[in-house]
């Protein structure tokens, strides 16, 4: 059984009901400047589904999935909410874990992506606890890339067009953020782009794609990748459209809300025929990969100057 005698699914955590929803926010957003307009706005999103964000019940589906593929305990740890990755690595040093791999639930280069990762890594360590080995980026593996193509396909299948367009969503960032993502700057989006050309060859479709962002917090006065989703959707050509949230691993709130909530309300505004492709959620191809990852020759860790994190505001 490989170098790891553990795997750590490290995640962003989400609400579980009404009351958890503004610490987890707070959370969130600590020393961000995020405008409290926007954590209120946000909230409601959540308190429109319960308080519940649906990202827990994922990863506790991916943990279940994981478990007979990956021969080894596998844990769970989040950064901004329970169960918190700091409790989970006393348990795990009590278990006698000594290296683990971590799996954490982003695909993509960036600092919200990946180097926030690193952090969590380096903040939850403890003295005697197990040494934790991030396992790489993975937009552009074999596993996701088939497993995002089954659910586009499944998705055009229910669309029943033959004239659909596939609009390939991510998280925007600030555009700061995306010019010094990776070591030579811009592989958040370069990463994106590439695994959904992989997307579309793995379908064997030619079209012409696009990648559109969504979710964009911030001031309005700091620039973020754009166009938005809703404002491509009002000004695209496409008869139909397939959205695609490549950037996502699993249906959380930004793809119930952003894209099956807002994204669908311009849609239906514009009768504009549209499906939301699935996520890449328990897909057995995007299960084995991880399993395929901590198989493969211990990665070496970002370089620290890649990806830094982005100039705070005072507050
Ligand atoms: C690139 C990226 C991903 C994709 C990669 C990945 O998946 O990791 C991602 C995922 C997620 N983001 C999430 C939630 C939030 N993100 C926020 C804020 C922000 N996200 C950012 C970036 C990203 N975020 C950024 C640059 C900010 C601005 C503040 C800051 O610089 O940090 C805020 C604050 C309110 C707001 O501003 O919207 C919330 C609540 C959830 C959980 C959803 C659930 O509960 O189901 C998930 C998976
Ligand atoms: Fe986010």
């Amino acid at each position: 059984m490989g170098t790891y005698d553990a795997l750590l699914v490290l995640s962003f955590g989400g609400p579980e009901g009404p009351d958890d929803v503004l610490p987890f926010l707070e959370n969130v957003v600590r020393g961000r400047g995020v405008p409290r307009e926007r954590l209120l706005q946000v909230a409601e999103h959540y308190q429109g589904f319960g308080g519940v964000s649906p990202i827990n019940g994922q990863n506790r589906e991916l943990i279940e999935a994981l478990r007979p593929v990956v021969g080894v305990p596998v844990y769970w740890g989040n950064r901004n909410w329970h169960p918190f990755g700091e409790e989970t690595v006393l348990r795990m040093k009590d278990d006698g874990v000594r290296k683990a791999a971590v799996f954490a639930t982003s695909a993509f280069a960036g600092y919200s992506s990946c180097r926030q990762y690193y952090e969590d890594i380096a903040r939850i360590s403890v003295k005697g606890g197990p040494e934790l080995v991030k396992m790489r980026h993975f937009g552009e593996h074999p596993g996701f890339v088939a497993a995002m193509a089954d659910h586009v396909r499944q998705a055009l299948d229910r669309l029943g067009r033959d004239d659909a367009r596939l609009v390939f969503t991510a998280h925007s960032v600030p555009v700061s953020m995306a010019r010094t993502a990776g070591p030579y700057g811009g592989l958040y989006e370069a990463q994106l782009r590439r695994s959904a050309e992989l997307v579309n060859a793995a379908l064997g479709r030619t079209q012409p794609w696009d990648l559109v962002w969504q979710s964009r917090s911030g001031p309005p006065e700091v620039p973020w990748l754009e166009p938005d989703v809703c404002d491509h959707l009002r000004k695209t050509d496409a008869r139909s459209v397939v959205l695609v949230p490549i950037g996502f691993v699993s249906d959380h709130m930004e793809v119930v809300y952003d894209l099956d909530t807002e994204a669908r309300q311009v849609a239906t505004e514009l009768g504009l025929p549209m499906e939301r492709a699935a996520t890449a959620g328990v897909h057995p191809a995007f299960v084995r990969m991880v399993r395929e990852l901590m198989d493969e020759p211990e990665p070496q860790p970002c370089a620290l100057t890649c990806c830094p994190p982005p100039r705070r505001r005072q507050v």
